[in-house]
């Protein structure tokens, strides 16, 4: 594998565009989860490993979609009313066992099998009955309110491809087809740990000059929602040898590592040449604000991502850049999430040559368009900033202002769950 030129990585060197470092692991990081099977309800979210062919169709057999009355269409007046006696019952999940004779209506229910030769259902708040017989009003069309077999799934087709991030409504289609298990992607194992003297762990004392980790519990629920077998690996003081060590170590028994702090240039920054150290950097600053200390690695046969000290930093980066890493580690078909063109609500003005992530809520305006408000406060410490939040404006590379009324990419942050 190339290794990328050292101009990335020298401070003050290129900085390599968003876009170009996710063409770079698309093409360098392979899926490296195994199968196993698990129960439905225990698929949700999790990657389906092989497509799902259809064993039957669904529905099985035609079927009323309303409660009332089975009948031949070629037995209706097409004039006036018709009157026809009523025969017999069909409920669901009880078929009549034979099959329909012209002439004759039969009380059916919603869901229950249509007997073979009836092709139109009348409601039954349509309808009057005398006595055993029912008055049928003129008007409704041949095939009314009648459901074919297959209409939903077709026997033989694929309804799910691999790749799929499972949701409800799959689960509930693979229950359809009488499924009880599923194949699926081993989960990604996923170690975490967060670096720096100042960083210290939530519950304990807090000296002077130091901060309670946020990162490293920002980054675990992120992580835990993706599907991926987290392990926390704590706080790493800022010395080399530490880091190295716990990385080289982690990275036996994991699919990927991620760390946040001590990507940045300064002597106590020890996190790049520690994943050198044992490993490879394919980029280590990307052209992106908040965020631009942000590497995708190696160390042995792990994948290592290495993100920002600042809280806002990291979240940018771990949905923009490290998480289509990690859906790809994990045998993800993923679409791209989807922006939104709306309106912009602020001003702004911003350097050519790198993307930027605004904070910003939606509001609508009077004309009913969407607008997007920029959060008042936009330090990359400023986590407070994010929660206040609810998706970024994207502004590309090369945009240099943003006036109100001009129209941005929104990225709702409920698009990269
Ligand atoms: N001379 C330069 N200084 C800085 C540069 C630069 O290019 N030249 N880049 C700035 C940028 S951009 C960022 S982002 C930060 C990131 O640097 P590091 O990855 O080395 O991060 P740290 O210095 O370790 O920490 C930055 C900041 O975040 C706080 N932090 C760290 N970990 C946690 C945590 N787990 N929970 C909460 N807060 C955390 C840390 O205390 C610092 O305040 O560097 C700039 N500097
Ligand atoms: O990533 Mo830094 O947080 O741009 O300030």
């Amino acid at each position: 594998m190339v290794q990328l030129s050292n101009d990335c990585f020298a401070f003050g060197g290129e900085m390599m565009a968003v876009d170009a470092a996710l063409a770079l692991l698309a093409e360098r990081v392979q899926p490296v989860t195994g199968s196993e099977r698990v129960a439905l309800v225990e698929a949700q979210g999790r990657i389906l490993a092989e497509p799902v062919v259809a064993p039957f169709s669904v529905p099985p057999h035609d079927n009323s979609a309303v409660d009332g009355y089975a009948v031949f269409f070629d037995d209706l007046n097409p004039a006036g009313e018709t009157v026809l006696p009523v025969t017999a019952r069909v409920a669901a999940g009880h078929p009549l066992g034979r099959d329909g004779q012209r002439g004759e209506a039969v009380r059916i229910f919603t869901g229950a099998p249509m007997p073979g030769g009836f092709d139109t259902v009348f409601m039954q708040e349509d309808c009057r009955l005398e006595g055993d017989r029912v008055v049928l009003p003129a008007g409704l069309k041949r095939g009314a309110n009648r459901r074919f077999a297959g209409e939903d799934i077709a026997r033989g087709a694929t309804v799910l491809q691999a790749g799929r991030r499972l949701r409800p409504e799959d689960i509930g289609l693979l229950a359809s087809l009488g499924l009880r298990e599923v194949a699926v992607r081993r989960p990604l194992r996923v170690a975490v740990f967060s670096t720096g003297d100042e960083v210290r762990e939530p519950g304990s004392a807090l000296p002077t000059g130091c901060v309670y980790d946020a990162n490293r519990f920002a980054l675990m629920a992120a992580l835990s929602r993706l599907g991926c077998a987290v392990t926390d690996l704590g706080i790493l003081a800022d010395r080399f040898d530490v880091i190295r060590q716990s990385l080289a170590e982690a990275a036996g028994s994991h699919d990927a590592l991620i760390t946040s702090g001590g990507m940045s240039t300064g002597e106590e920054d020890h996190v790049k040449a520690a994943v050198e150290a044992n490993g490879r950097l394919d980029f280590w600053r990307l052209a992106i604000k908040p965020g631009r200390p942000v590497a995708l690695g190696r160390v042995g046969e792990a994948v290592f991502v290495g993100l920002p000290g600042n809280p806002v930093a990291v979240m940018v980066t771990f949905l923009r850049v490290a998480r289509p890493i990690l859906l790809r580690l994990m045998g993800a078909a993923e679409p791209d999430p989807v922006l939104f063109a709306v309106r912009a609500g602020f001003t702004a003005k911003k350097k050519a040559g790198r993307r930027e992530y605004v904070r910003a809520t939606l509001t609508r305006g009077e004309d009913g368009l969407l607008t997007a408000v920029k959060h008042p406060r936009d330090g990359a410490g400023i986590l407070s900033s994010l929660v206040e939040s609810d998706g970024f404006v994207e502004l590309p590379e090369e945009v240099t202002k943003v006036e109100p009324g001009m129209t941005v990419a929104y990225l709702p942050f409920s698009e990269v769950r």
